[in-house]
């Protein structure tokens, strides 16, 4: 895991940074990034349908769809897969300039970017997630050959700016990373609309079951985070012999419960992954 510093978003602000396609992902870690300390004069964004808080951002310094980029220290490639091939084209030319390409896209192998930007262009792989807009993603990057010591600290110190990042061995996890983590996020909000359908089915009002299931998974989160215990002790702290919690675990713990259901569903996002590099 790595700690961004202030020195790092200093240095990441004098070249600047080039967002392609700032929606939800791209969107998350521009807020990190600004709320880390990047000014927005060094953020440029290309994306034909910028959301308004971009365009209230452009009054305030942000370069927003310029004609031309003319340099950048980063460009995260954050376009959804299936634009990347139409849209990627048009930051091409910073390659020339020693810019590192960062693409947070599911599946688009590096081998992808090198055939549009060569082989001696740095280009790191990256899959974060949503809480990075509050600080508490978690990033997972690789890099290509190109890619050297000092591109691979730049990229972790700007994954590391939204919150934890780690570097993986070989690009091939990348596929189980963007299963687990980078979608992730979604299996725990649904646990919540989960808990939530489950406590109306015991007759609890709609409102109350939300507000019940809502702050049960941030308390148990944070208390995750806080605390040193691992997550298996944290469940038995919750678990008294012969009470309530038991009676639902025999049922989440069965051979046929949660584990072997969230394996059959990362899996499948797993495949999606592959499919997604065509
Ligand atoms: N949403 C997530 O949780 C998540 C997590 C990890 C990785 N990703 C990856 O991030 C990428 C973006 O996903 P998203 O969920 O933010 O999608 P999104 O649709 O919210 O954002 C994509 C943005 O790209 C813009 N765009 C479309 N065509 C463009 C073009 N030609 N040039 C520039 N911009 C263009 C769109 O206007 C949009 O704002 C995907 O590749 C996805 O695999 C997403
Ligand atoms: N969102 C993207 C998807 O659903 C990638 C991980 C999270 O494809």
């Amino acid at each position: 895991m790595t700690q961004t510093t202030a020195a790092d978003i200093a240095a990441l602000a004098e070249r600047g940074v080039t967002i392609l396609g700032c929606g939800k992902m791209g969107g998350a870690m521009l807020r990190g990034w600004l709320a880390a300390g990047l000014p927005p004069e060094a953020a440029t964004v290309l994306d034909p349908a910028p959301a308004d808080w971009l365009r209230e951002l452009a009054a305030r310094g942000l370069r927003l769809n310029p004609e031309r980029v003319e340099d950048a220290a980063v460009c995260v490639l954050a376009v959804k897969p299936q634009v990347m091939a139409k849209a990627a084209p048009q930051v091409a030319h910073l390659a020339g300039r020693g810019a590192l390409f960062m693409s947070i896209a599911a599946g688009t192998p590096i081998s992808f970017f090198e055939s549009l930007f060569g082989a001696d262009a740095p280009i790191v792989r990256a899959m974060p997630n949503t809480p990075a807009a509050v600080g508490r993603g978690v990033t997972a990057l690789i890099g290509n050959a190109a890619a050297t010591e000092a591109h691979m600290r730049l990229a972790e110190a700007l994954a590391g700016a939204v919150g934890a990042v780690v570097r993986l061995e070989a690009e091939s996890q990348m596929d189980a990373v963007t299963a687990i983590s980078g979608s992730g996020p979604a299996y725990v909000f649904h646990m919540i609309e989960a808990m939530a359908a489950a406590g109306r089915a015991l007759d609890l009002p709609d409102e109350l079951a939300m507000t019940l299931a809502r702050q049960t998974v941030i308390g148990a989160a944070e208390l995750a985070r806080r605390s040193d215990a691992s997550a298996e002790q944290l469940r038995r702290d919750v678990t008294s012999p012969g009470g309530t919690t038991a009676a639902a675990l025999e049922v989440l713990m069965a051979p046929d419960g949660l584990t072997a259901l969230m394996t059959r569903a990362a899996a499948a996002a797993a495949r999606r992954s592959r499919e997604l590099a065509g």
